[in-house]
C-alpha cells in the first residue's frame, strides 16, 4: 500500500536575481513497511525531499500525499498537528533532552501528541525493549553510547505511531560496525511497525540493508529502483 507519495515536486530557492531548483519535478512512492534510501551528492536535494515530505519546506509546485491524502496546501496549524501525529523523526544527532531518562523522552512525545496512561507506558516499554534498550530505561543521555542515543530516538521518533518516518543521516557520527546495527534496527523496525521509512545517506556500506533506493542529482530522481 502506497503511504508516502510525492508527485512531481518542485522546490526552489531564491540566489541573488537568479533561483536555484533544489527539487525538479520529483515522484516518489514509499509504502507502509518499506524503508527506502535516498543517495546522491552534496547538494543534490537530499535533506530538500525530507523537508518538503515532512512538511517543514511547502513546494512550488507538486503534492505530497500520505496515504492518499493530500498534505499540500494547507495551514500551518494543520501541517505541524500532521507533524507531530503522523510523522517521525530521526536527525543526524539524537537531539534528547539532557535531564530524561530513556523512557522519559518516549512518554514526553507521547504526550505532547495527547497519548498518555497506561497503553502509553506499555508502548513506550516495548519500543525501548524493541530496539534493544530494555536494561537502560533509566539512563539519561550522558550515560548512553552514540548508538544508544540514536537507538532512543529511533523509539522515540515511533511512539505515536506515525505512517512515515523521515531520517537524515542517522550514522554520520559512527563507526561502519555501528552504522549497520542502527540501519538494521531502521530496517526491522519499518517492517514491525508498518511505516513508511525514508533514509537520507551518504553510507553507501549500508545500502544492502534496505529495500530499495532513490538516488538525486542536481534535483533529479537519477535512478529509481524499486
Ligand atoms: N534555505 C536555503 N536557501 C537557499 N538555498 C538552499 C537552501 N537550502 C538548500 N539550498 C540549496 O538547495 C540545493 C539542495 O540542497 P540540499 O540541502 O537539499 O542538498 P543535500 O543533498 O541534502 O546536501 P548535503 O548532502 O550536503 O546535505 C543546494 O544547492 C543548496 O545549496
Amino acid at each position: 500500500m502506497t503511504r508516502l507519495a510525492l508527485d512531481d515536486v518542485t522546490l526552489t530557492y531564491p540566489d541573488g536575481d537568479r533561483t536555484l531548483v533544489a527539487l525538479d519535478r520529483v515522484s516518489l512512492r514509499v509504502d507502509a513497511g518499506e524503508i527506502r534510501a535516498v543517495t546522491g551528492p552534496s547538494g543534490s536535494g537530499k535533506s530538500s525531499l525530507l523537508a518538503v515530505a515532512g512538511l517543514l519546506q511547502r513546494p512550488d509546485s507538486g503534492a505530497v500525499r500520505l496515504d492518499g491524502e493530500e498534505l499540500t496546501g494547507r495551514s500551518r496549524w494543520e501541517d505541524t498537528r500532521a507533524r507531530r501525529e503522523r510523522i517521525g523523526f530521526v536527525f543526524q544527532q539524537a537531539n534528547l533532552l539532557g535531564s530524561l531518562t530513556s523512557l522519559e523522552q518516549l512518554e514526553m512525545a507521547a504526550r505532547v501528541a495527547g497519548n498518555h496512561g497506561a497503553e502509553t507506558d506499555a508502548r513506550c516499554r516495548a519500543l525501548l525493549d524493541a530496539v534493544g534498550l530494555e536494561g537502560e530505561t533509566a539512563r539519561r543521555p550522558h550515560q548512553l553510547s552514540g548508538g544508544q542515543r540514536q537507538r532512543v530516538a529511533i523509539a522515540r521518533a515511533l511512539i505515536n505511531a506515525p505512517a512515515l518516518l523521515l531520517v537524515d543521516e542517522p550514522t554520520s557520527a559512527l563507526d561502519s560496525a555501528r552504522s549497520r546495527e542502527i540501519v538494521t534496527l531502521l530496517a526491522r523496525m519499518t517492517h514491525e511497525q508498518q511505516v513508511a521509512t525514508v533514509l537520507v545517506t551518504h553510507d553507501l556500506d549500508t545500502l544492502d540493508l534496505v529495500d530499495s533506493r532513490t538516488t538525486l542529482a542536481d534535483g533529479r530522481l537519477l535512478a529509481p529502483k524499486a
